[in-house]
């Protein structure tokens, strides 16, 4: 059975289950069920604080685990990326109070709360930067006004919690983040990840595209191609009036109405959309 570290709480639990829902696999029942396994699918899931994960997944006690890449980075540990999941995205980012900061390096000196320490602590040395590290566990906008700190480094998102600290932020985007995948490199994959990982691209490309059909005349199939080119090549089948084509092919979801307009354009008609529901690819 291949084990799975899954997050039980925090930003990325429901759409972690969702997911995994979505790819056919067994949800639990009550949020405080700590493992379930779903033996059909040879499975076994662990809901887990997801700063913890990669530490069970570095340590080899766990196979692979969901996560964010902001918290796996921090935590350094052995393991490696083995897919990105689209859903959890954030930025981490350097803020400070209005007006003080405009650049990493004027960081030099200067004590920086945040609880991210691993994460911050190699950006500031690869950078040459030499500033104090303050680890807090939460509400890091605060610690600036209550004086622990003189900058903040943290996940922002709508930057609601900045403003109403009086913080803004400054310099370059530390990290981009969203759900990963992680395992270990340099190893016999565990059995039954191959499998895993094809069910959760599926589901991945199920929501990111669309299947997009259309009549047109046989001469402006391939004007029509080069707008709807799919992921290897759009089916192309006959109509019983010999004029004319019906294709079929995968499309971006949020390219949908764009091709539909061009398409129609060109002389295609009939154009329809339908979701994916699940698809392998
Ligand atoms: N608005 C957000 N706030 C915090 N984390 C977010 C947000 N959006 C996405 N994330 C991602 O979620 C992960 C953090 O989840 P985690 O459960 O540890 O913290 P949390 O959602 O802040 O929960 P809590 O603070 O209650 O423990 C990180 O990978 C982070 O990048
Ligand atoms: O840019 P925003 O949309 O305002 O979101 C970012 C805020 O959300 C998270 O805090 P959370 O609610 O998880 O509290 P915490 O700081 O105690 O973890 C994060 O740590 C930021 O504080
Ligand atoms: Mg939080």
């Amino acid at each position: 059975m291949i084990r799975v570290a899954v997050p039980n709480k925090g930003s990325l639990s429901e759409a972690a289950s969702a997911m995994l829902g979505e790819a056919g696999y067994r949800q639990r029942r009550d949020t405080r069920e700590l493992v379930m396994t779903d033996p059909d699918n040879d499975i076994e899931f662990f809901f887990l604080r997801p700063r913890d994960i990669a530490v069970y997944v570095g340590s080899g006690t766990l196979d692979v685990g969901i996560t964010g890449r902001d918290l796996f980075l921090d935590a350094q540990v052995e393991a490696v990326e083995l897919m990105n999941l689209g859903f959890g995205t954030s930025t981490f980012r350097f803020a400070g109070p209005v007006g003080e900061f405009s650049r990493a390096e004027q960081l030099n000196g200067k004590r920086l709360a945040t609880s991210y320490d691993g994460l911050l602590r190699s950006y500031l040395s690869e950078r040459g930067i030499e500033a104090s590290v303050v680890r807090l566990d939460g509400a890091v906008e605060s610690s600036v006004r209550l004086g622990v700190a003189d900058a903040i480094a943290d996940v922002v998102e709508t930057g609601n919690t900045l403003r109403a600290a009086g913080m803004e932020i400054f310099g370059d985007p530390i990290l981009k983040s969203e759900a990963v995948l992680i395992g270990r490199s340099g190893e016999n994959p565990p059995p039954g990840l191959d499998v895993l990982m094809r069910r959760l691209r599926g589901v991945i490309v199920a929501r990111e595209y669309v299947m997009m059909d259309y009549d047109i005349r046989k001469d402006l199939v391939d004007a029509a191609a080069t707008l709807t080119p799919g992921l290897e090549s759009p089916t192309v089948s006959p109509l019983r009036d010999t004029g004319w084509v019906a294709v079929r092919s995968m499309v971006r979801r949020t390219q949908t109405n764009r091709i539909m307009d061009e398409l129609y354009d060109l002389g295609a008609r009939a154009i329809l959309v339908s979701t994916i529901h699940a698809c392998r690819i």
